[in-house]
Order: C-alpha cells, then sequence, then structure tokens
C-alpha cells in the first residue's frame, strides 16, 4: 500500500479572476486530504471515501472508464463526488502508461469540502501520487502539479486554473499566472478561517462568473482590477519591501478583493455576515477564500479577537487558525 498525502489552501488574494490568466497567491494551510492507494490484480477501482457529505460510501466499479458505481443515490451526486478521485486514476493510468491498472483506494481528510480550502486539488494531488508510486513510479513534482491541474480542469469542464493544484503539490505560499506557476517566499501570516459549514460548486461558480464576464464589460473589468488588486498585493508581500503597516495593507486589499469577489456573485450571505464579524472584531481585513457560494472566509489578525468573534457569530460553524503548511505533498510511511 502507498500513502501520500497532500494540503489545502487559502487565497490571500486572485481566485476566479486567476481561471482568465490574472495572477493570484494562495498559501498552503496545515490540513491535509491522505488518499491510500493499494494496486489491484483486476482493472476495477474501488473508493472509499468516508469523508464525503453522502454521509460515507463505499463503491467498486469495472472497466477503465465506463464502469458506473451501483449505489442507490443520483448519478448526478456519485459523479461530482467521485469526479476528482476518477479523474486522479485516470491520470495516474496515463503517467505510468497502464490504462487497465486497479486500485483500492481510500481516502481521509480534514479538509472541509466544497469549501474553499482546495479539498480537490488536495484529494487529486495526493491520489496521482499514490497511486502512480504504487504502480513504481516517483512523479518530479511539477510533474505531479500538472497532472493533477489537468484531472481538475477534466472535472470543472476546462475552467480551472493552475493554482490549488499547483499550492498543494509544492506547499508553502505560490503565485500563478497562467502556466508561470512559482513559489515565493512564505510569508509568516495570522491567518483565522471561518467556516460556515457550508459548500459551493466550484464549477458552477466558476461558469457563473465567465457568464457575466461575457454579458457585461464591467464584469470584465472587475477581472482585470482584481488581477491589479493582486500585482500590488505581491509586493507588500515580498519580504525586501516589508514595512510597518505591512499587515493592515494586506487586510485592506483583502477587503477590496472580497467586494469585488461579491461584486461577481460568488459571496453568500453568510461567507458576507463572517467577513463583518471578522472586521468588526478587528481584522486587519478578511474574505471569501476559493469559489465561494458558501464554505470559508479568510482573515488576518495576529490577536485572538477575530478567533472569538467567529466561535459566536450566527452562521459559523467552526473557525480556527491556519499554520502555513511548507510541505506540499507528502510521501507518508
Ligand atoms: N475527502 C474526500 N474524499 C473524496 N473526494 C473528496 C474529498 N474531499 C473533496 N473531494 C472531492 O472534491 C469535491 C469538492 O471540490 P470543490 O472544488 O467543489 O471544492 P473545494 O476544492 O473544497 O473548494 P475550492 O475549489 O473552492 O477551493 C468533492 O465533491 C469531491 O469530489
Ligand atoms: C475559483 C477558483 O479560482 C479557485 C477555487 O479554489 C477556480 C480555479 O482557480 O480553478
Ligand atoms: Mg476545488
Amino acid at each position: 500500500m502507498t500513502v501520500s498525502s497532500a494540503p489545502g489552501k487559502v487565497y490571500l488574494f486572485g481566485e476566479h479572476a486567476v481561471v482568465y490568466g490574472e495572477p493570484a497567491v494562495p498559501c498552503a494551510i496545515e490540513r491535509r486530504a491522505t488518499v491510500s492507494v493499494e494496486a489491484r490484480d483486476d482493472d476495477h477501482v474501488r473508493v472509499e471515501a468516508s469523508d464525503l457529505s453522502l454521509d460515507g460510501f463505499t463503491v467498486e466499479y469495472a472497466g477503465a472508464t465506463d464502469g458506473r458505481p451501483d449505489v442507490d443515490v443520483p448519478a448526478s451526486l456519485v459523479e461530482a463526488a467521485m469526479g476528482y478521485v476518477d479523474a486522479a486514476v485516470e491520470q495516474a493510468r496515463e503517467a505510468v502508461d497502464r490504462p487497465d491498472a486497479g486500485f483500492d483506494i481510500s481516502v481521509e481528510s480534514s479538509i472541509p469540502l466544497g469549501a474553499g480550502l482546495g479539498s480537490s486539488a488536495a484529494v487529486t494531488v495526493a491520489g496521482i501520487d499514490a497511486a502512480t508510486r504504487e504502480l513504481g513510479h516517483e512523479l518530479p513534482v511539477r510533474e505531479l502539479a500538472n497532472r493533477a491541474y489537468r484531472a481538475e480542469a477534466a472535472v470543472q469542464d476546462g475552467q480551472a486554473s493552475r493554482a490549488d493544484t499547483f499550492c498543494s503539490a509544492l506547499g508553502g505560499a505560490v503565485r500563478v499566472e497562467g502556466d508561470d506557476c512559482r513559489a515565493i517566499e512564505a510569508p509568516n501570516l495570522p491567518l483565522v478561517v471561518g467556516f460556515d459549514g457550508g459548500a459551493g460548486d466550484t464549477g458552477e461558480l466558476v461558469a457563473g462568473v465567465r457568464a457575466l464576464k461575457a454579458e457585461y464589460d464591467f464584469a470584465a473589468d472587475t477581472v482585470s482590477t482584481i488581477g491589479n488588486l493582486v500585482r500590488t498585493g505581491e509586493q507588500i508581500l515580498d519580504p525586501e519591501n516589508e514595512a510597518e503597516g505591512s499587515l493592515a495593507e494586506l487586510g485592506r486589499l483583502m477587503n477590496f478583493n472580497h467586494g469585488l469577489l461579491a461584486s461577481l456573485g460568488v459571496s453568500s450571505r453568510s461567507l458576507d455576515s463572517m467577513v463583518w464579524a471578522a472586521r468588526e472584531a478587528g481584522a486587519h481585513g478578511a474574505k471569501l477564500t476559493g469559489a465561494g457560494g458558501g464554505g470559508c472566509i479568510v482573515a488576518l489578525d495576529p490577536t485572538p479577537e477575530t478567533l472569538t468573534a467567529l466561535q459566536f457569530t450566527p452562521g459559523c460553524e467552526e473557525a480556527f487558525r491556519a499554520e502555513l503548511a511548507t510541505d506540499g505533498v507528502r510521501r507518508e510511511a
């Protein structure tokens, strides 16, 4: 059996706009998905994913792509649930040129699903890494990130950036602009996450922004304004420019970024109320993170105030400090 884990992430800046070639800065956080893979003698794939919101289920199905699990839930739900694991299996088979390889897979994760913390990227990165290693191939981390990107893009109908998967594979803080993916010096930021217990569908939310952008020039301008904001933010993050007041300025940009995302229709009542709770508690700034629609916000606050305020905010189910994960994909014993 081969086991790999990979971290989730928060976006300091730039989600959604990154899909259209603008830069973004995600940071990996110490919440991980762990995928265990064992090769089988046949071409079946059996997946145990006890953290899925379908209340946990086990399925087994045959064949390379056409076999569908025989479970008593609507096909669309199963597809949504299994899409990323399926796509990871396809990428692993292709990487080692074993189209008929079968696997027993089990997924455990401390990253809430569909909540903006990159659970899909973490599962995909860890899944491809464990499955290829199980077949005796160790992919270089950039190739792993590239394959994980292709898997996410396939599930999200071609609408994905490289940001989540690159960040999860590499760990730390990264900067992604189109195909240009690089590690940046990881700032030690006082990040606080609030989670409303809900989820959003990344594919749908991305499609919504794409439609707005196609309909209105000012929505397209909003997307490029997010890009400009990220370029300003990364200068403040640059350790060479670090100055007193940097945190306050980063926070102000996060607030601005949240407003722009909200105008693109990807916030929600509970995300907005957690953002305001954080601001009123004295956070330097707060914004939704990831695709939005529900899920998580990220705030900047070195004091305990935001964490405490979020714990008492109606609609916030969980709040925690997010430590930067310096390890990306990790080969577990
Ligand atoms: N523990 C898990 N086991 C199996 N599949 C998982 C697990 N966690 C996430 N996934 C897959 O990822 C999907 C959620 O991905 P989605 O991109 O919608 O949200 P996210 O990655 O958590 O948030 P975002 O993309 O906004 O950062 C789930 O529907 C499931 O297919
Ligand atoms: C919304 C989005 O920008 C981030 C989701 O975590 C989509 C993507 O980059 O693929
Ligand atoms: Mg995702």
